[in-house]
Order: C-alpha cells, then sequence, then structure tokens
C-alpha cells in the first residue's frame, strides 16, 4: 500500500573507526533534522549514484572523503500529512581521508559504538543501528505523526 507512494531518495552515512570502537555523528545545525545528532547525507542528485551522493554530502558536511562504502540498508520514513515519503539508503565507510571539521551543516563529534546518543537522535534510530554494528543488513519502514518525534508504526527486519 505504502510502497506506491512516491519516494524521495537520500542517503545516511556513518564513518566508524573500527579499531577505537567509535563512530562519527554530526550535531545538524539547521534545516532538516535539526538538533539531532545523525549520520552525513541528504538529498541524492539526480546526475548522481546513490553511493556517489553519499560520498558527496559526507565531503561537504564533514570534510572527510570516503575511500570505500558498505550499503547497510534502506529506511523508508512515511510522515502524516505529506505525500512524498523518503527513501533513505544508509551507508557505513571504515575507509576515509581528511579530518572531520565543524561546516555550517554540521558540528562532527566521535561517539563510541556502544554510547550512542539516542536521546539526541531520531526516535527510529536505536530500531536499527544495533543491526549496523551485526553488521547485518536490513530493510526498515517508520510511520511518524505530524510532530516527526512519535512513531505510530515500524517494520524493520534483517534482510
Ligand atoms: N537517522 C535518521 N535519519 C533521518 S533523515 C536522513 C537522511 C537525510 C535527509 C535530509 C537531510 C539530511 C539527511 C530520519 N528521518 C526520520 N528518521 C530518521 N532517522
Amino acid at each position: 500500500e505504502h510502497l506506491q507512494m512516491a519516494h524521495r531518495l537520500y542517503t545516511l552515512i556513518f564513518p566508524l573507526d573500527r579499531q577505537a570502537n567509535r563512530v562519527l555523528l554530526g550535531m545538524k545545525k539547521r534545516g532538516f533534522g535539526k538538533n539531532k545528532y545523525n549520520g552525513f547525507g541528504g538529498k541524492v542528485e539526480a546526475h548522481e549514484t546513490i553511493a556517489a551522493g553519499a560520498m558527496r554530502e559526507l565531503h561537504e558536511e564533514s570534510g572527510l572523503s570516503a575511500r570505500s562504502l558498505d550499503k547497510h540498508g534502506i529506511l523508508f520514513f512515511y510522515f502524516e500529512g505529506d505525500s512524498v515519503a523518503m527513501e533513505v539508503h544508509v551507508y557505513v565507510t571504515g575507509e576515509y581521508a581528511g579530518r572531520a571539521v565543524e561546516t555550517d551543516e554540521m558540528r562532527p563529534e566521535w561517539f563510541d559504538m556502544d554510547g550512542m546518543p539516542f536521546e539526541k537522535m531520531w526516535a527510529d534510530d536505536p530500531e536499527w543501528w544495533p543491526m549496523v554494528l551485526e553488521g547485518k543488513r536490513f530493510v526498515g519502514r517508520f510511520w511518524f505523526k505530524n510532530d516527526m518525534v512519535t512513531i505510530t508504526r515500524r517494520e524493520v527486519a534483517p534482510v
């Protein structure tokens, strides 16, 4: 039923430092998801592949250049009243160059992989983040009420 809906493509990428068991998140300073910690990402543009869009957003928002990506899953987000759903392709990168710098979009901050600031992240994140750490691929679908905080329905499954 919902999969007939129009979807807009987005990316979400998490740089991991497995040696130090930590993940780079960004505090979003403006726009969609403002004041939440998240991976880096945004819209996929018409001329680029989804993976290229993920690498571009990571570089624009953090200064890091990903050398490789691992695709971990796809998340669909439906917001009450919105006619277009979000289709978010979730990546991890363990090979990147550069040092994370603050941009006008994001303030980067390293967190222990087991100490995610979920209270300052999207409400769905605790439901699929463990699968990223377990190396499982997943598909998730979340329905939000207008407040964009309350999840009214969820489905997350490893694939
Ligand atoms: N973790 C997470 N991320 C997003 S949006 C990620 C993609 C994006 C979109 C627009 C600008 C930048 C990044 C979410 N939406 C609803 N729950 C959510 N959880």
